[in-house]
């Protein structure tokens, strides 16, 4: 039998994008057939996976869900077990997500608890979000949990940790994709093109206008331009640009309001420079709100036990586990991992400590919650 370690490093290896975890899949399904017994069930949804474990004597079923994609990031680790897929990067932890998972499902396995569990294996959180069409699903329906738990990695705290809150964790999102065209022409001839990426550039530093002066500074809002594209070569005009983004918002009003704003600035931008603009919102999701009263009894049991809890802030991230608690009572957590690099670095470096005491940690507790 592989060691979690290992599991994690083999699932390093092979990152995959949103909807196209094929070779994650493949592994997954392997691991949880070599470990099945005859109390599991387990069914693919799209490049996902679901997996039942019946109860003894159940009066309800606790869910757990692991997102399993990875990010377009070039891999700066120098880990001997690095990606072999170029360009792309757990980045975000979801291979010690995984990973994790799995410690429990074995564990469950080989001595249930009186709850069902039904755990989902989930893809494309990064984008452009598997949580929504997962739980629309008619196998997710068939194994509704009562109550779903999910967590993340937080390279910023110690292993040992788990932070999280009552109420908001995670913020609004929504993606932006802004094309600009204009007109192209010879690097010499200003006059007679219409530059985008001149343009492009007099439109990010307007987005950031939009946070500064147009959100309530008590309700956070962030807007980034994470790429932006444009031109052709460097003696020619750019005839387009796009940029590529992300909004967040702690609030629903103030995405509303961000977004308002985001398009009477475009629109000022295709005046100004005679072009035409298209704006895709891309993929949205909706706020992790984790539930009051299963939140508290959670931290509540952490304090009780070996790891440490902090209750920390709202974060800016975002996440489509918030679909799930929006519909089903559940929480997300953050676990520490304690890297210098934080998520999405391309050095990002959690500890592998954090996989065994997660698991032994999440164990106990969904024992405790499903023996009651
Ligand atoms: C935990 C985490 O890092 N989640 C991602 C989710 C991204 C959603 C979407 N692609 C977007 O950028 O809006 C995050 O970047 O927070």
């Amino acid at each position: 039998m592989k060691s979690y370690v290992d599991i994690r490093r083999d699932l390093h290896r092979i990152p995959e994008l949103g909807f196209k975890e094929y070779k994650t899949q493949a592994y997954l399904l392997d691991y949880l057939k070599s470990i099945a017994t005859e109390y599991m069930e387990i069914k693919t949804w799209k490049t996902g996976i679901f997996v039942r474990i019946a109860g003894k004597s159940p009066t309800k079923t606790i869910g757990y869900r692991a997102d399993i994609d990875a990010l377009p990031i070039t891999e700066d680790t120098g880990y001997d077990f690095t990606s072999t897929h170029e360009g792309l990067m757990h980045a975000c932890g979801h291979d010690l997500h995984m990973t994790i998972a799995l410690g429990i499902v074995t564990e469950l396995a080989e001595e249930r608890i009186d709850d069902d569990v039904v755990f989902l294996f989930q893809p494309a959180e990064e984008g452009p979000g598997g949580a929504l069409p997962m739980i629309q699903s008619k196998e997710f329906e068939a194994w509704k949990p009562d109550m779903i738990v999910g967590l993340h990695i937080a390279p910023e705290y110690s292993v040992g940790t788990i932070a999280t809150k009552e109420g908001l964790l995670f913020a609004n999102t929504s993606e932006l994709f802004i094309d600009l065209k204009g007109k192209g022409g010879h690097a010499a001839f200003p006059h007679h093109a219409n530059d985008m990426v001149v343009a492009a550039s007099y439109l990010v530093m307007q987005l950031q206008s939009i946070v500064a002066r147009n959100v309530d500074p008590l309700d956070s809002a962030v807007i980034t331009i994470g790429k932006i594209t444009g031109g052709t070569v460097q003696n020619v005009i750019a005839e387009t640009a796009r940029l590529e983004g992300t909004i967040r918002t702690l609030s629903v009003t103030s995405m509303k309001k961000v977004k308002e704003r985001i398009e009477a600035v475009v629109k000022g931008i295709e005046a100004s420079f005679q072009c035409e603009a298209v704006i895709d919102y891309g993929a949205m999701y909706h706020q992790v709100y984790n539930n009051e009263v299963l939140t508290r009894e959670f931290m509540e049991y952490v304090e009780a036990s070996e790891m440490n809890l902090i209750e920390c802030k709202e974060a800016m991230t975002g996440e489509d586990f918030g679909y799930m608690i929006k519909d089903i009572p559940g929480f997300m957590f953050w676990l520490g991992v304690d890297s210098d690099y934080g998520l999405h670095h391309a050095k990002l470096m959690p500890s592998e400590g954090a996989i065994e005491k997660a698991i032994s940690f999440l164990v106990t507790y969904m024992r405790w919650k499903g023996n009651k």
